[in-house]
């Protein structure tokens, strides 16, 4: 006896990502087997640690397993697992909406794109449940909760609604029915009720799955004929169990795309096996892309916790630090309780040595990335370098490999990236300090008139433009015994013969814009701490300078952003005394200080200097106005 039928909409953004799938914009229409079978692992994984967990919950564990059931005639597919189940609020909540933040950004973009990176984009997603509607016009679930009594149908055929009812009887455990599609073989819409086909897929994707996937198969019998006989369809091997030369790349692969839901292979395998007193396995992955959210404060992080090959949770954040969150993978751990908590394992002293060991294999990892296979390490780097970078600053104990492995822009190639090793390779005799300079973008810093004097005397400079890059150059004070120093900030002493032999000039010059100079530090009191004389500049008339000690402007932005009240430094006017702009200024403020004219000239000095770093000024309004008078004056 069923009762009363309910009709629901989906909710809008379960919609829009339902219709992605209908239009089948993923042409990969095969992967809808491994997203049901690895939905019911998880359903099982779920009944079976509920069990160890819930002594209260009577359920029979004995004979966990996936089926998959054909019917030929009617051309459906059914997927049925006798794991965990769903309640009825749960069905509506779980299949009705998509949980996950993000989505409607992610799917706004996934209207935009083009083709080609809209089936990338859905990748982000992870396709899941909803890619039952690539292959079939209509799909129910039938599904009771383990310790339920009473079972819920779910039905629809992918349009705007859905219906659900509560049903009396029904096994414990999910059973999905696709009815599928008719065959378009140049569509990739295959025949899925063949035997063929789905063992082929079931071998393929879901090998590893460490439950039986069973189903009945039609076989030649000894006598002759046919008899129908039930099969296991995968090895159920775990992967991370098995040595590396017994697993193909394509196993890693499919074995990458369950536990990360990505739709790509994965840019690099790495297996681990920690014997003696703490034993443990891991197989851990480098994606290939970094996902939209990666500096999303709530992003994914972590990998997949089994204790004895039972699996215990996923997103196990204590395994990798925050600055590795992208890795994907399993850690299956032999001496650990399965009743573990989050909060457990974070203050748990093995857990914390196997983070370390991690950490390290996955950093050495990227070190032999570098050293053997450039192309390979080079999109690792564009991808996820600004995430490993904030482990400069977290993780001190690595804190050196971490630089080793880095890469930056820099002045000596437009587009090659630089190691601090190979900088240093190139610093002249003459050069000894690693020169560097923060900014919003490569652009912007190339032409802010600091760089001005080092290009002119050949000296590369580290183009940093990672918001990380303001944090963790204060932390470092030098690689390979040479300082790090930011070319926008202190004085600069470039040290070569050639200026030594310029000092008494120098002296000379002080002198002689002495009474400028201090004009101009009264007059800008409120902007700036002092005016001086540059040695950075070559063609600029003028540049903001910081204290060797103190916050970049950038910097305090960031921490502005991050709601800390800072107040603002004040930072120095450096001015380049070949200029014709400051000789000319220097000439009028000896003839006639007292003019107001030249009070705004010095404004908008300070306000071009500004704007030259890609700052903003603090009266744009202000500023315009006097230019346009200053301007019009000279027509
Ligand atoms: N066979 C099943 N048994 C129990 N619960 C299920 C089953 N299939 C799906 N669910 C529930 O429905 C949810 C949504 O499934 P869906 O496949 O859409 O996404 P997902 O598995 O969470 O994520 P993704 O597919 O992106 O990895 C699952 O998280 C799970 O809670």
């Amino acid at each position: 006896m069923s009762e009363q039928v309910e009709t629901f909409e989906f909710q809008a953004e379960a919609q829009q990502l339902l219709q992605l799938m209908v239009h089948s914009i993923y042409s990969n229409k095969d992967v809808f087997l491994r997203e049901l079978i690895s939905n019911a692992s998880d359903a099982l994984d779920k009944l079976r640690l509920e069990s160890f967990t819930d002594k209260d919950l009577q359920v029979d564990t004995s004979d966990l397993h996936i089926e998959i059931e054909v019917d030929r005639e009617q051309r459906s597919l059914t997927v049925r697992d006798n794991g965990i189940g769903m309640s009825r609020s749960e069905v509506v909540q779980l299949i009705g909406t998509i949980a996950k933040s993000g989505t409607a950004e992610l799917l706004a973009k996934v209207r935009e794109a083009q083709e080609s990176n809209a089936a990338e984009l859905i990748g982000q997603f992870g396709v899941g449940f909803y890619s039952s509607f690539m292959v079939a016009d209509r799909v129910s679930l039938l599904t009771r909760r383990a310790g339920e009594d009473e079972a819920t149908r779910w039905e629809s055929d992918g349009s705007g609604t859905y219906t659900v009812e509560t049903v009396q009887e029904a096994p414990q455990g999910t059973a999905v029915t696709l009815w599928l599609k008719p065959e378009e073989a140049e569509d990739n819409l295959f025949d899925y009720a063949s035997e063929a086909k789905i063992r082929e897929l079931v071998q393929r994707y879901s090998d590893f799955i460490t439950w039986p996937v069973r189903m009945e198969v039609e076989r030649t019998a000894a006598e002759g004929g046919t008899e129908r006989q039930v099969e296991t369809l995968n090895s159920m091997k775990a992967l991370w169990a098995r040595s590396k030369d017994e697993v193909s790349d394509e196993e890693y692969a499919e074995f990458y795309k369950r536990v990360s839901r990505d739709w790509q292979d994965p840019l690099q395998t790495i297996a681990v096996q920690a014997e003696g007193t703490f034993e443990y396995q891991g197989l851990l992955f480098l994606p290939a892309h970094a996902p939209a959210d990666l500096f999303a404060e709530d992003h994914r992080q972590g990998v997949q916790l089994y204790v004895k090959r039972v699996f215990v949770m996923d997103d196990c954040e204590a395994l990798v630090p925050t600055y590795l969150r992208f890795v994907r993978g399993v850690v299956d751990a032999q001496d650990l309780s399965l009743n573990v908590s989050r909060e457990i394992l974070q203050q748990d002293r093995q857990i914390t040595l196997m983070r370390r060991r991690l950490t390290k294999k996955v950093l050495s990892t990227i070190k032999n990335l570098m050293a053997e296979d450039t192309e390979r390490y080079t999109t690792f780097w564009r991808e996820f370098g600004a995430a490993l970078k904030e482990g400069i600053l977290s993780d001190p104990d690595n804190r050196d490999t971490i630089l080793e492995i880095a890469s930056f822009a820099s002045t000596h190639d437009a587009e090659q990236l630089t190691t601090l090793q190979q900088y240093v390779e190139r610093m002249g005799e003459d050069q000894r300090d690693i020169y560097y300079m923060t900014g919003s973008s490569r652009s912007v810093i190339e032409s802010s008139p600091h760089i001005e004097a080092f290009r002119a005397k050949g000296y590369e400079v580290l183009l940093l433009t990672d918001p990380i890059d303001e944090v963790w150059v204060d932390s470092v004070p030098e690689f390979d015994g040479k300082p790090l120093r930011s070319i926008a900030k202190g004085e600069v002493d470039l040290d070569s013969e050639e200026d030594k032999a310029a000092e008494p000039e120098r002296e000379q010059r002080q002198e002689e814009f002495s009474e400028l100079l201090s004009w101009m530090t009264t007059l800008l009191g409120e902007q700036v701490k002092e005016v001086r004389l540059s040695s950075r500049l070559t063609t600029s008339p003028a540049c903001l300078v910081s204290g060797a000690d103190e916050m970049t402007p950038t910097m305090e932005k960031l921490y502005r952003a991050m709601g800390q009240d800072l107040p603002s430094t004040k930072r120095i006017l450096e001015l380049n005394p070949d200029h014709p702009l400051v000789t000319g200024l220097r000439k009028a403020h000896d003839e006639r200080a007292d003019s107001p004219e030249l009070a705004e000239t010095v404004e908008l000095l300070h306000g071009t200097a500004l704007l030259a770093e890609g700052g903003e000024l603090s009266d744009p309004a202000r500023f315009t106005r006097l230019l346009s008078d200053h301007l019009a004056r000279d027509l």
